[in-house]
């Protein structure tokens, strides 16, 4: 059903601030921006190896990176797995007794198509399934 670690998501505060050190100090291949709307953050994708680190900044208060970051600061925020059907992921793991934040598809960065797993079920860890344009 995964075929990769597609991101990992990592809250800050300031992409301003955090990106230079991911782009200068690490050396990562740096990607660009892209606000999504939807999900309230913009972000910034750096490529390492055959995933990317995904950097989140929240744009508004009621971001659920806002919320994360007022109650545990920057950090971890979720891994992202790569799927080729995320209907048909979406609908084994639903009947499997998954809790699922999204049991539609929702809009990504990268026009991927993405739903979340909640924490409670993959074990303290928010998960997100993603489904790449092709
Ligand atoms: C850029 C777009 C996209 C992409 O293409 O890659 C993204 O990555 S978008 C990323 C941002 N979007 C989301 O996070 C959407 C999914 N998240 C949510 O719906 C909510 O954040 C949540 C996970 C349901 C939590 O919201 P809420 O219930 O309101 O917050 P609480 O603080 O009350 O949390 C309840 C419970 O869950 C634990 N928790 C919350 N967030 C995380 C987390 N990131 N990792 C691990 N655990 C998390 C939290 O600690 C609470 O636990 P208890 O205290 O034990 O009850
Ligand atoms: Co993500």
């Amino acid at each position: 059903m995964l075929t990769k670690i597609n991101h990992i998501g990592i809250a800050v505060q300031s992409l301003a601030d955090a990106v230079p050190f991911y782009r200068d100090n690490l050396g990562m291949a740096f990607m660009g921006t892209e606000e999504v709307p939807e999900q309230k953050v913009t972000v910034a994708f750096f490529q390492i190896g055959e995933s990317k680190i995904e950097l989140l900044e929240p744009t508004s208060d009621d971001s659920p990176v806002a919320k994360f970051i007022e109650k545990n600061g920057a950090g971890i925020h979720h891994i992202a797995y790569e799927v080729e059907d995320i209907e048909a992921a979406i609908a084994r793991l639903v009947a499997d007794g998954a809790r699922m934040i999204d049991s539609v598809p929702r809009n990504g960065a990268h026009g991927a198509r993405i739903a979340f797993i909640h924490p409670k079920t993959s074990r303290g860890v928010l998960t997100e399934l993603c489904q790449m344009g092709h």
